[in-house]
């Protein structure tokens, strides 16, 4: 016998360090060589032989999918590419995850007293609705005996029933709104309270959750998966608990009126329960693959529609179109299976259900021809046992939709608990006073998690001393943006130590560092879909009107943000669509230095700019460098033309560090990096044709 094996990512990797490659066959520089990360592996295990004898791996390698074909005894097979982009498998989530109770009863204790009045009301309203059958007996005994007896006082004799019956449905109304109303106060507090909870959570999470996290699956956690919660709590209590109840009275009611019939309908039930069980728990895991999956084309419509730009440019609306219709297909596929099975559910209920009723005319029938039984009893017997069939109906349309909600609350909960490694607050703060803004990197070891087998930072140093402007330069993918990412703490290093005078990162309030200490100006911006105004504020949110004109004036942008006829009022368009790059850029600036950072860092901030644009931002940056410490991640050498310190980063590590003239002279990296980007902008300016070969 053999076992296939599937793991994914993060597992895969903790897998990967467990077992010894060798023992797989895969060369590890195999794995370093394709620079990108394993999205999963297929393992078949004899346990005949003892070894796996065959597997596959899968990579991400841009919008495909390649799988390669592993046999440890032949070498590598072709790989067999997949023309679709990579959908994260494990996108959904939450499959295995359990639901949390304790948390949930935790949210649920500010309700207690709405909840047990919705309880008690629900099982009042059950209870009324188990004594109709009785009183409606009562009327159809009237009823018969008036045509037997040809009894003139008709309207007399039905009367007390008849108001009784009245106020029965009058109270059983009365509380079915009153539950209704409570329930629905108490589901829609606890919806909230998750929702701000889980969206507190997400917030809290280290930048590595958001590398292996699409922000669709996110977004579906917060709004679906939370109103699918909400809808089948409301309905397991209102519903349910009513059902429950009405079925165990109605059993009893059953009982009083003629114990024979009642037996018979005590063994039918167990198994018809036994069947819908078994047939339940098969239902349970078609509907959590299938939420999973919906969640993971929700996914791959909301990158391509976040980034609608870039598929614009590319023209890739088709291809985006088939990727997507992939992903809806196996969802709707999923769905139609689930639906399948819901429908076959609830048929085989309704016909075990009827012939319920069936058997219990016939055997009543049969009761009151012999006089063991009246007509009255006949028809309460037959209400109540149509009151047991209807709660039992409700109940298997509610065990469908108890899975799902307890599947999308667990979902929920799951990201919920999940904490962060990097704190989000807590750990000293230097204060302003003494603040002199030294940085230093010691001997820093760094792999991204998402990719612990590629070091990108290996025994990196390097000292920023305070006030002084110091650009990292060099190839790309050499690690200089990593540098940045790590000084802001958005993961935690290795090993070494990255310290902002003297004291170490991971002593300190993260919430200081970011909001306080380091003013961070990249490539690309967002600003946020509010008034420019807003916009700048939020990087100091008890900032003044003033305060803002000010850093707006330092950043070179007071003149054309006053331009607009809004003024600082310009509501901006979705991540800042409805301004030119450069007049973003300008209004980052202005963000970053109304928090008055003593550090500051720069991460290609011009880059992505046209020459003009560049040469506005740089005076714009040019004002603000002054008296703080710089740090410039460069790709255009020309921007690093003030920087008192260039470093040249390759592979992670510094390989030349020196002033702009000590680098030239050395005629090492820098020198060549220099070279070719003077010769880059010769061709540009005059716009020489490059040589054909
Ligand atoms: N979030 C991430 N998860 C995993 N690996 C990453 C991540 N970000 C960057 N890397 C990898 O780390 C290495 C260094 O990347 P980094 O962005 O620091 O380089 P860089 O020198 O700034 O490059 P560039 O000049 O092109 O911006 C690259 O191999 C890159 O693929």
């Amino acid at each position: 016998m053999a076992l296939f094996f599937r793991l994914k990512t993060p597992c895969l990797l903790r897998f990967l360090h467990q077992v010894p490659l060798s023992s797989l066959k895969i060369h590890p520089s195999w794995i370093q060589k394709t620079g990108t990360f394993l999205n999963s592996i297929k393992l078949k295990w004899s346990p005949k032989h003892g070894q796996c004898i065959k597997y596959a791996l899968s990579l991400p390698v841009g919008y495909g999918l390649i799988t390669f074909k592993l046999h440890p005894k032949t070498a590598l097979c072709a790989p067999k590419v997949k023309h679709s982009r990579l959908v994260k498998d494990d996108g959904g989530g939450g499959s295995n995850t359990k639901f949390d109770w304790k948390q949930f009863f935790q949210m649920l204790v500010p309700e207690m007293w709405y909840l047990l009045a919705a309880v008690i009301a629900a099982v009042a309203a059950a209870l009324v609705n188990i004594k109709i059958p009785l009183l409606l007996g009562d009327m159809v005994n009237v009823v018969s005996n008036m045509t037997k007896e040809a009894t003139t006082d008709f309207i007399n004799n039905l009367r007390i029933p008849a108001i009784k019956l009245m106020m029965f449905y009058s109270l059983q109304g009365l509380l079915t709104f009153i539950y209704i109303s409570l329930l629905s106060t108490v589901g829609e507090n606890v919806a909230a309270q998750m929702r701000i909870k889980l969206f507190d959570s997400l917030l809290r999470q280290d930048v590595e959750f958001f590398d292996t996290h699409k922000t669709g699956e996110l977004v579906d956690r917060l709004t679906s998966d939370i109103q699918d919660f909400k809808s089948s709590f409301k309905l397991c209590i209102s519903q349910g608990l009513r059902a429950v109840t009405q079925t165990i009275g109605c059993v009893f009611t059953l009982y009083a009126i003629s114990p024979k019939l009642t037996v018979l309908m005590v063994t039918v039930i167990p198994a018809v329960i036994g069947v819908g069980t078994m047939m339940g728990s098969g239902l349970r895991a078609l509907s959590k693959a299938a939420q999973d999956q919906v969640a993971k084309s929700t996914a791959v419509a909301d990158e391509a529609l976040g980034n609608v730009r870039t598929v614009r440019a590319f023209a890739m609306e088709t291809k985006e179109n088939e990727i997507f219709s992939q992903q809806v297909e196996l969802s709707k596929k999923m769905n139609i299976n689930l639906g399948l099975g819901i429908g076959a559910f609830q048929g085989l209920s309704n016909v075990a259900l009827n012939g319920i009723v069936l058997g219990t005319l016939f055997a009543g029938g049969y009761l009151m021809s012999g006089g063991e039984i009246t007509a009255g009893d006949l028809m309460s017997f037959l209400v109540a046992s149509q009151t047991i069939e209807r709660s039992l109906a409700q109940m298997s349309f509610l065990f469908g939709n108890v899975v799902k909600g307890m599947s999308a609350g667990a979902r929920a909960f799951e990201f919920i608990n999940n904490e962060p490694k990097i704190p989000i607050k807590g750990g000293k703060i230097i204060p302003y006073y003494a603040m002199y803004g030294d940085v230093e990197f010691e001997h820093v070891n760094f792999s991204y998690p998402t990719r612990a087998g590629q070091k990108v930072l290996k025994d990196f140093s390097l000292k920023v001393p305070r006030g002084t402007v110091v650009a990292l330069v060099g190839l790309s993918g050499g690690g200089k943006s990593t540098v940045a990412a790590l000084l802001e703490r958005f993961y935690d290093i290795d090993e070494g130590k990255i310290s902002i005078d003297g004291v170490s990162l991971k002593e300190l309030d993260p919430t200081w560092l970011r909001g306080k200490a380091i003013g961070f100006i990249n490539q690309e911006p967002v600003l946020f879909a509010t008034s420019v105004m807003e916009n700048i504020r939020y990087g100091r949110p008890d900032a003044t009107d003033v305060e803002v004109i000010e850093a707006a004036s330092m950043a070179n942008a007071d003149g054309f943000i006053r331009s607009f006829p809004e003024g600082y009022d310009t509501v901006l368009g979705e991540r800042g669509v409805t301004v030119s790059g450069g007049q973003k850029q300008r209004i980052a600036i202005a963000r970053a230095l109304i928090k008055n950072p003593s550090i500051l860092v720069l991460d290609e901030a011009t880059s992505a700019l046209d020459a003009e644009s560049e040469q506005i931002v740089q005076a714009a940056l040019d004002n603000v460098v002054k008296g703080r410490t710089v740090l410039i991640i460069a790709h255009r050498l020309s921007t690093i033309r003030d920087a008192d310190i260039i470093a040249v980063v390759s592979n992670g590590q510094i390989v030349e560090q020196g002033s702009h003239d000590e680098l030239r002279k050395k005629k090492g990296l820098y020198w060549e990096l220099i070279r070719k980007q003077e010769l880059e902008e010769e061709i540009q300016t005059h716009q020489w044709g490059r040589p054909e070969f």
